[in-house]
């Protein structure tokens, strides 16, 4: 066995345009109707298949470690800027999966560049893993002739399930294997409809210096008497009714807002800087507001910088596509 070349690729973030509770499920997840966009907030990640049994994972922040924390108003050692490089890092987990499943000598060198928060609500770990997948797939194919292609598929999906709801969307619409930029997600998140974008979505997203975990939020919401529906988001969104037709919802706003109070000013600011649709994404703590256009979402998220009380990321984003090319050295 040899090692492989050095696989990369660009790890998207997402937002959720749209997340309503259905149910709650006797296995403690609940069943969603949730539309999920990727956009250009981007991690890095380069992976190569090795000798050396395990996954050796080095992770540092794009932009360093000092300028992300200054962003914050932190120190360099708080733990918003802590990322595991041990198995609770989901890469790890991908990547040791993968090796099981298909039985694969050796391990892996992996460099994660971080740019995506974590705890939110960006999917930046899922995200990583998606990525993980598919780049240690293209690479053991390199070392590992006999690997069918036909079992790419149902491996990398049931895969991606099995690490975390979120991480199938990033993976793509594998079976028409097309680029697209988003997804109708349903049951706990994992089933998924892909649709391309009539047009490109502008949006300015605040991570205001709180790390939510997920599980805390779900265990605090509660399932509506009379759930809201994604159909005319869906249909605008794919152009087949007029844009404005349509109202965004998130129903892990309420019991997020009530685990962070970092969460009601990021909606205000968002919402006095000329932007419409301000929510919060997933289970938070990032709020997201829509623009007309990147000059407008530029413009305001300049000026967010100044306004915005506390530490913060603030970024100016628009849609980009699942999943991300593949680039090999
Ligand atoms: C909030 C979202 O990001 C919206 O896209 C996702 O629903 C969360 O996806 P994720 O981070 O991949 O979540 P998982 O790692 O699968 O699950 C974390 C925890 O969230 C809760 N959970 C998650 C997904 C779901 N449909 N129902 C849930 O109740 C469960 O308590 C679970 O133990
Ligand atoms: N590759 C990774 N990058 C960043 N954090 C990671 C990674 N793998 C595991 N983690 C851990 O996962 C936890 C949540 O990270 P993640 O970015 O998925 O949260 P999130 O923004 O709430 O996303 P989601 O929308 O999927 O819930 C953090 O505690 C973090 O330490």
């Amino acid at each position: 066995m040899t090692e492989s070349r050095w696989y990369s690729t660009s790890p998207p973030a997402k937002l959720n345009l749209f997340l309503e509770l259905l149910a709650r499920r006797d296995d403690g997840f609940h069943e969603l109707d949730t539309v999920m966009v990727a956009i250009d907030w981007r991690d890095e990640l380069r992976v190569r298949h090795t000798t050396v049994p395990g996954v050796q994972l080095s992770v540092d922040w794009t932009d360093g470690r000092t300028s992300v924390a200054a962003e914050l108003q932190v120190d360099e050692d708080n733990e918003l800027l802590l990322v595991p490089t041990d198995d609770k890092n989901l890469v790890v987990r991908a990547l040791n999966r993968l090796t099981e499943t298909l039985r694969l000598e050796g391990g892996w060198e992996v460099q994660l560049s971080k740019n995506i928060p974590s705890g939110a609500g960006m999917g930046g770990a899922s995200s990583d893993a998606a990525s993980a997948l598919k780049l240690g797939w293209a690479a053991a194919c390199e070392t590992q002739s006999d690997l069918s292609a036909t079992l790419k598929n149902e491996t990398l999906l049931s895969l991606a399930a099995e690490i975390g709801s979120d991480v199938p969307f990033f993976l793509g619409d594998l079976e028409a294997d097309r680029v697209v930029q988003c997804a109708h997600a349903t049951g706990r998140g994992e089933k998924l409809k892909f649709f391309t974008l009539a047009n490109p979505l502008h949006a300015v997203v605040i991570y205001p210096a709180a790390s939510i975990s997920t599980a805390q939020v779900y265990s605090r919401c509660q399932v509506p008497d009379s759930p809201q529906s994604s159909n005319d988001l869906l249909r605008a969104l794919q152009g087949i009714t007029a844009e404005s037709e349509f109202s965004l919802h998130n129903a892990l706003q309420a019991p997020a807002r009530g685990l962070s109070s970092r969460i009601d000013p990021a909606l205000e600011c968002l919402s006095k800087a000329g932007l419409t649709h301000c929510h919060m994404t997933g289970s938070g703590s990032a709020c997201f507001a829509l623009a007309d256009s990147s000059q407008q979402a530029a413009i305001a998220a300049e000026t967010l910088r100044s306004t915005f009380p506390g530490g913060a990321l603030i970024r100016a984003v628009m849609s980009y596509v699942v999943p991300s090319e593949i680039h090999i050295a």
